[in-house]
């Protein structure tokens, strides 16, 4: 079941460590097939040299296991929240890559200072609050799910324009229409962030862009009137 899913998801779990944005085997990717209502993850903590396709474990909205004889990603019940508060999502991410995580465990925003953020994120990238002992201790995983949609309901963002948050104390989730779209995603966030904290130490005064730049950068490739790149 799911075969061609598995497969697409496998490539874009082995494109983390391949782009750096992971070490041995903190990450994972997973991606929906909304029709069926099923979960395509990576299985936990196989080392990504020996992991092939068919170790994808698929997984029902409820987090039971459909398919796969191996257990899926720890942190499967964090997707499964995003998946049901975010619908137009059809690939999810998460890592531990350098830039973004020094971000997440500062508890702070990354501003958006350049045209290359503007390309991306419609915005700031948010951090969530810090979570309470009592969400910690109970539904860990699901609960950073849920710290993850109250940050977007409370700043009102639309998660297609701002792809990608940082959970306060721990590191990035980034998402897409696609698991190849979450994991580029993912990458910008990185390079992103890498930017942003070299600014700083340049320019600790440093400003966000003119939102004139950035309503002209984001809306060029997303939206209704959208005409960078080529027609599909
Ligand atoms: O966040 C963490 C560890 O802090 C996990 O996402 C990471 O180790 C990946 O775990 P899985 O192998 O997906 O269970």
């Amino acid at each position: 079941m799911l075969e061609e899913l598995k497969e697409r998801v496998y490539k874009a779990n082995m494109e983390l460590p391949e782009k750096g944005l992971i070490l041995y085997t903190w990450g994972n990717v997973s991606g929906i097939d909304r029709e069926k209502g099923l979960i395509v993850i990576k299985p936990s903590g196989v080392e990504y040299d020996v992991m092939k396709a068919s170790d994808m474990v698929v997984v029902d909205m409820d987090g039971r296991v459909v398919e796969g004889s191996l257990n899926p990603s720890s942190d499967t019940a964090t997707h499964i929240e995003l998946y049901k508060a975010f619908e137009e999502v059809g690939g999810i991410v998460h890592t531990h890559s350098t830039w973004a995580t020094i971000w997440s465990q500062s508890g702070r925003d990354i501003k958006a200072y350049g045209t290359t953020h503007a390309d991306y994120f419609y915005g700031p990238i948010p951090c969530t609050r810090k979570m309470t002992a009592e969400e910690i201790e109970g539904e860990y995983e699901k609960e950073t799910g849920r710290v993850i949609v109250e940050t977007y309901r409370e700043r009102n963002l639309n998660p297609l324009y701002v792809p990608g948050v940082l959970v306060n104390s721990h590191g990035p989730f980034t998402w897409g229409k696609s698991p190849e779209e979450a994991v580029h995603n993912s990458v910008v966030l990185e390079e992103i962030g890498r930017m942003a904290a070299s600014m700083e130490m340049f320019n600790e005064n440093t400003k966000s862009m003119q939102q004139e730049l950035l309503d002209k950068h984001f809306l060029r490739k997303h939206g209704a009137n959208a005409y960078y790149g080529q027609k599909k």
